[in-house]
């Protein structure tokens, strides 16, 4: 059924399509579905999958949806016959709440186009030569340096999550019937995908043939689960986009695999409609670029379980050649990871003058055996690194110690850009305003012994 349609030639030429008011049944969400060989996959026997896909057309240029409709769109709006290279960093497809469309263009200057690279393009696409693998990832093509942008990418397709979109009445309410008539938890997953399916074939159908392509040949990790082909890739490929609100599958970025100790980490960025790759430590060249599929602070039982339906089973993140879940390396991994979001360390330096001998950090050494671990444990991109860092950065400064000082503001830049999303000040890395900081005039008074209250906490 068509309602509202607008006759113009330039509705015709740009349209979406928006699916009308229902009441949503309440959907598992996707970590929640099968995965891996599932006998029962396929919709249950008695299930009559046909059902019209209802629907409104409205021009592309319209934010005037009625409530609670969920629409098919493309971001930015384009023309029928447009190329992705037609449009400043291509389009998304979309299948997104119409509400939240009207609040992204509500986001001030969006869609701006995406940042280019920092130094330009910095890594290719290749197999790796990984023995047991043979499969794609990305490469560093030469040195990126911590907090260098790797790519800004605007995504291909952009879904919202499954609970998040308001089903059209005649879906929902098919569904409701037919999930009626299921017995199994199992029936109602498979059901659950069917539907959610129909929905996301609608938007796939809408993508240009060049991204239909580069999408079906994206992986699949869900082959024998019961989601058919789209629904596999977008859970295999699905980056968190839209506020954690949706699922972004990308050309590119949806090439990287997975590290318990990324050297990336990725952000969604709603100005520009697309997904951002930052480095958190130096990239030499010819490295696998990688990011986090799970909570990378999480135990490694709990990261086995998110990262099961990626069928990754052994993950080797570190040069210590065992699996994160291997028991002798997760026992030190858990231990360490429980004692960074426990543990703060607050530092003070001594009013007695030590012993001769005694080095001038001695008291520092509870911070520096920390980032150590956190470096060992790949985890530059996260808080607890950035604390950390900030906090050696001005303990150094306060000790005078320039080519320490200039070290720890090295460390910090990525992960700062990472999280401040902007650049750490260059005043960090000038000799004279560090010389000129409280914080160096305060090493002054200590260095003559003068009784100095001060406390370096990590969240300065
Ligand atoms: C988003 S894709 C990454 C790109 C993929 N390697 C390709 O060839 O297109 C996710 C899939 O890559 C594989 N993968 C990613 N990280 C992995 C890891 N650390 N260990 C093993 N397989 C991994 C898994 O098959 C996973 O389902």
């Amino acid at each position: 059924m068509r309602r509202g349609f607008l006759a113009t030639s330039k509705a015709k030429e740009r349209i979406d399509k928006a699916v009308s008011d229902s009441n949503t049944p309440v959907l598992p969400k996707f970590t929640e579905l099968s995965h891996g060989v599932v006998p029962e996959a396929g919709v249950p026997k008695d299930y009559k999958p046909d059902f019209d896909h209802e629907y409104n057309e409205f021009s592309a240029d319209t934010l005037n949806y009625p409530k609670k409709v969920a629409v098919y769109t493309s971001i930015p709006a384009r023309g029928c016959n447009d190329k992705p290279s037609d449009i400043p960093g291509g389009w998304a497809e979309c299948f997104i709440p119409g509400e939240l469309k009207r609040e992204l263009y509500s986001t001030p200057g969006f869609p701006r186009v995406p940042l280019a690279p920092t130094g330009g393009k910095a890594y290719c696409i290749k197999e790796l030569e990984e023995p047991g693998r043979n499969d794609l990832g990305l490469f560093a093509t030469r040195l990126i340096h911590a907090g260098d942008l790797v790519v800004d990418e605007r995504p291909m397709l952009v879904v919202s999550g499954g609970s998040n979109v308001p089903l059209p009445e005649s879906i929902a309410s098919y569904m409701a019937e037919q999930l009626r008539q299921v017995t199994t938890l199992e029936q109602l997953k498979q059901v659950i995908f069917h539907g959610w399916g129909t929905l996301v074939k609608t938007a796939f159908d809408r993508m240009a043939d060049e991204y239909k392509e580069e999408f079906m040949a994206l992986a699949n990790s869900h082959e024998h689960d019961g989601s058919d082909e789209i629904v596999g890739r977008i859970r295999t490929n699905g980056i968190q986009a839209l506020d954690g609100a949706g699922s972004a599958v990308c050309k590119d970025i949806s090439r990287v695999n997975h590290s318990c100790g990324p050297n990336t980490s990725f952000s969604w960025h709603t100005e520009s409609f697309s997904v951002q790759l930052i480095a958190v430590r130096d990239i030499p060249p010819n490295t696998e670029i990688t990011i986090s599929y799970c909570n990378k602070l999480a135990p490694a039982s709990e990261r086995a379980t998110t990262l099961a339906p990626y069928e990754i089973s052994s993950c080797i993140c570190t040069d210590t050649g065992l699996s994160c879940f291997d028991p002798a390396r997760s026992k030190i991994g858990d231990a360490r990871r429980a004692k960074f979001a426990q543990d703060i360390i607050a530092l003070t330096p001594p009013f007695e003058k030590p012993p001769p001998g005694t080095p001038k950090d001695a008291w520092v050494q509870p911070a520096l055996r920390r980032f150590r671990e956190l470096e060992e444990e790949g985890l530059e991109g996260t808080e607890y690194y950035q604390k950390t860092a900030h906090q050696l950065m001005n303990v150094y400064t306060f000790l005078q110690d320039m080519e320490k000082t200039l070290f720890y503001a090295g460390k910090l830049k990525g992960v700062y850009k990472f999280y401040e999303k902007k650049e750490l000040d260059m005043m960090y890395f000038n000799e004279e305003e560090i010389r000129e900081s409280p914080m160096w005039t305060m090493g002054n008074l200590h260095k003559m012994g003068a009784p100095v209250f001060v406390s370096f906490a990590p969240l300065e």
